[in-house]
């Protein structure tokens, strides 16, 4: 990692407008996507920014997510029983990569590490997807947190 580089990949991806931005663009492919569409039925573009702040958050900026939209606990609660399949997985992966070209700093390392991200956490959402609505999911604790060299413990 360069020592010019922002601390966190909030800085560096350009804060909360540029995650704006990236749900944005991402959430028009999603929706103009035969395989996923179904799965948004209930879509809403306060999804957009909810994304938006989530993201923020889990790449250290501001807290809101944990503090006003119910946290880690309400993240997991909302795949719950979407029966997320591999294939969607993969597609929301290649909207999401095609989204971070267009919107985010031209930067392979700061991409890459973003990737990354999504790749962990489409994982869980689509285990988490395996169980019913209303499942209680337990204490999940906080919010993780990715950075440069990936989850921060
Ligand atoms: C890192 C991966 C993911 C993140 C950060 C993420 C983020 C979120 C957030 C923040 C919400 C709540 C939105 C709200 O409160 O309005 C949500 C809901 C949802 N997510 Fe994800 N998600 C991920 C993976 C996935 C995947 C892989 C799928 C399906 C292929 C998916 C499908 C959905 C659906 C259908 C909802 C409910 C939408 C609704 O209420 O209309 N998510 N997600």
């Amino acid at each position: 990692m360069s020592d010019q580089r922002p601390a966190t990949l909030f800085e560096a991806v350009g804060g909360t407008d540029a995650l704006r931005r990236l749900s944005r663009t991402f959430y028009d492919g999603v929706l103009a996507d035969p395989l996923l569409a179904p799965v948004f039925a209930d879509f809403t573009a306060t999804h957009i920014e909810h994304v938006a702040v989530w993201l923020a958050e889990v790449f250290g900026g501001p807290t809101a997510f944990t503090d006003e939209l119910g946290g880690h606990q309400a993240l997991l609660r909302a795949h719950l029983g979407l029966a997320i399949t591999e294939e969607q997985r993969l597609r929301w992966m290649e909207l999401m990569a095609e989204a971070v070209r267009r919107e985010l700093p031209d930067d392979a390392e700061l991409r890459r590490r973003v990737l990354d991200y999504f790749d962990w956490g489409t994982r869980i959402a689509e285990d988490v997807s395996a169980s019913p609505a209303g499942t209680d999911l337990g204490e999940p604790g906080p919010i993780p947190h990715w950075g440069w060299e990936g989850l921060e413990k």
